[in-house]
């Protein structure tokens, strides 16, 4: 690929790519495929999020611009992972993906949208959420995690700015880019995420299963729904270490005692003592209000076939039947199937 035909030219002589340097013709395109792009929502270092329109059906999408140019081997099978991943992963509270369109130079990752933006800058707007709210956000976050747990994912990266708010201001957990994998009886060794966000071990640098380092920032994402402010915070990268290793922090005086109480679950130092999600399907405070548990047992999410959708597809947009239940049934990211989802989801 492009990548392996780079010289390693050092770092400092190497022109940074200016904006309109379209080495990769695919950047600035207008539309790719049944998508008419509308404006950029967010810009990594490797990749672009464009609001964009489904030209057959009217409905607005993001899509993730990739410009494998850009990435070494390395990032291009982390690129790849978190696509299989993201196609494993079908639940109402994480973003979907609907198609993924690949050319030589760049990937298309086509997703839902998430109208809302980030639930960070929602709490940046409107402050601390009173306890009843926080708890309704933090069940679908929970219900989410947990369903990933139980698909052998784990997110690594779980913060407020990732955990983006539909149009009803529904969590939809987005950007599994530092996902992967996890086997219950082997250690992973990669330090992921935002520190005022990662478990203690990470910053002791000590291997870990998978879940447990999710389940600490969950924890932090509990405090900061239900208190407007990080639990563990400094002002360079050892102040922060130090503050998150010593795992004080501050419950401000109106929180509740059963909120204190979940907060403790959490927020273990010792990640062989930290609560594990099934152990909070009957806390108090997370069922307070509700008659059944938020960590849901069955992790079939998948889309049924709807009848009345094949028909209008292929009555309306001429695809036949068969092509149709086929891309479903093996789980296929195509311009069809992404029709099918369109429409299944709006
Ligand atoms: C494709 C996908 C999942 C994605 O990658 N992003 C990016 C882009 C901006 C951003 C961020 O600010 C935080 C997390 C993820 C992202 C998305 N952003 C949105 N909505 C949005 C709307 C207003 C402001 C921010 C995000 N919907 C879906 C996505």
């Amino acid at each position: 690929s492009a990548a392996s035909g780079k010289e390693n030219k050092p770092s400092s002589s190497r022109s940074r790519r200016d904006k309109d340097d379209t080495t990769n013709p695919d950047i600035n395109i207008a539309s790719i495929g049944n998508y008419a792009f509308q404006k950029t929502v967010g810009e990594g270092n490797f990749a672009k999020v464009k609001l964009a329109k489904h030209k057959l059906t009217g409905v607005e999408v993001a899509v993730k611009v990739i410009d494998k140019t850009t990435l070494d081997e390395k990032k291009l099978a982390k690129l790849y992972r978190e696509v299989r991943i993201m196609k494993l992963l079908h639940h109402p509270h994480i973003v979907k993906l609907y198609e993924v369109i690949e050319t030589k130079s760049t990937v298309f990752l086509v997703m839902e949208y998430a109208s809302g933006g980030e639930l960070y800058d929602y709490l940046v707007v409107h402050g601390k959420m009173k306890e009843k709210e926080a708890r309704a956000k933090f069940r679908q976050i929970l219900s989410a995690v947990s369903y990933c747990h139980k698909k052998r994912v784990i997110h690594r990266d779980l913060k407020a700015e990732n955990l983006l708010l539909d149009s009803n201001l529904d969590i939809k957990i987005a950007d599994f880019g530092f996902s992967n994998y996890y086997d219950p009886d082997s250690k992973l060794d990669t330090f992921c995420g935002s520190p005022p966000y990662a478990a203690p071990e990470l910053f002791q640098g000590r291997r870990y299963t998978g879940p447990e380092v999710d389940i600490w920032s969950l924890g932090v994402i509990l405090y900061v729904l239900t208190t407007g402010c990080l639990p563990f915070d400094g002002k360079n990268l050892q102040e922060m270490r130090e503050s998150v290793c010593r795992g004080k922090y501050r419950i401000p005086f109106y929180l509740s005692d059963s909120c204190e109480k979940l907060l403790r679950k959490f927020l273990i130092r010792d990640p062989y003592k930290r609560a594990g999600l099934e152990m909070l399907i009957d806390d108090p405070w997370i069922n307070e209000g509700y008659d059944h548990s938020p960590i849901s047992t069955d992790v079939s999410q998948r889309v049924d076939e709807d009848d009345a959708i094949i028909a209008l597809m292929e009555r309306k947009y001429k695809i036949d039947r068969e092509s149709i239940i086929k891309g479903l049934r093996e789980n296929v990211y195509d311009e069809t199937t992404a029709i099918y989802y369109l429409l299944y989801y709006e």
